[in-house]
């Protein structure tokens, strides 16, 4: 293997990232919370003190049960969030599946769309022409193309959206829960799109609870629980750890 498959893609280094949390719903509550000098808000430690590093051309899963942290872990490798201490770093183009369709505008057709979001993610229109037939044919929406995208279904909508995201120029792909995104064959293909970014070496984050998905496509798993980081080694090994009662019990 060449020595430039261990460069590091990804480094979450000693991160910590808190949100606050509100304890009043209205402006009323606010105000007798206030006056009697309670605490409107505290902090929540969603991620605590966490690091590692994936090296470029590797796919990790990242699993935990709801609310570990998963999600606001990807969201601090794609830069939408920032940690409150420690590092992210990443190399390369990075693109998120994560809120898929984000940038989408309901009163643009499908193609404007297409054009639109992947400018967003630093397309230029001529490179973008080149890969339109691809993200189309992907999504299989092509009669629909020039309808506003207010009228899709909310499966065609998502196949739009998500064709765009893994046909731009990308490095490392950060994927929040695969299964969520359209129909059986459609997910099926998704999983082939997958496994051809992996022989292409991209570098893959992928998170979800479809555990057969985690260990076709992934050969790493991260465990994590309440924000801590539990287990880091191979996707079998890890799999067993998320299922085993030592997780359950671990606090
Ligand atoms: N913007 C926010 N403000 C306040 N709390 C938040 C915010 N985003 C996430 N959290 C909290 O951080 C914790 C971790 O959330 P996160 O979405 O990362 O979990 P997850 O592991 O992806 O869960 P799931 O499996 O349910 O998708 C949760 O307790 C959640 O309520």
């Amino acid at each position: 293997m060449k020595s430039i498959d261990h460069r590091p893609a990804v480094i979450v280094d000693a991160v910590t990232k808190r949100f606050s949390l509100k304890h009043t719903h209205s402006m009323k509550e606010t105000f007798i919370a206030w006056t009697k000098r309670k605490q409107l808000t505290s902090d929540f430690t969603a991620l605590s003190d966490m690091s590692f590093v994936v090296p470029e051309g590797e796919s990790v899963a990242i699993m935990g049960y709801n609310g570990s942290g998963k999600s606001t872990l990807l969201k601090l490798m794609s830069g939408v969030l920032r940690p409150d201490t420690g590092k992210v770093l990443t190399r390369g183009h990075v693109a998120g599946l994560i809120e898929v369709g984000a940038g989408f505008h309901p009163d643009l057709t499908g193609r404007e769309n297409v054009y639109l979001n992947a400018a967003i993610l630093g397309m230029q229109k001529a490179e973008i022409d080149a890969i339109f037939e691809q993200i189309v044919d992907f999504a299989e929406i092509r009669e629909f193309l020039d309808q506003e995208v207010k009228h899709y279904s909310s499966g065609m909508f998502m196949r739009l959206a998500f064709s765009v995201a893994i046909h731009v120029r990308l490095d490392i792909l950060l994927v929040d829960e695969i299964l969520s995104v359209g129909d059986a064959p459609f997910r099926e293909k998704c999983k082939l799109k997958f496994e051809e970014m992996i022989a292409e070496r991209k570098t893959m984050v992928v998170v979800s609870h479809d555990m057969e998905m985690v260990r076709q496509l992934c050969s790493r798993g991260i465990v994590i629980k309440r924000g801590k980081l539990r287990f880091d080694g191979p996707i079998e090994e890890a799999v067993a750890y998320l299922e085993s009662e030592a997780y359950q019990l671990d606090d």
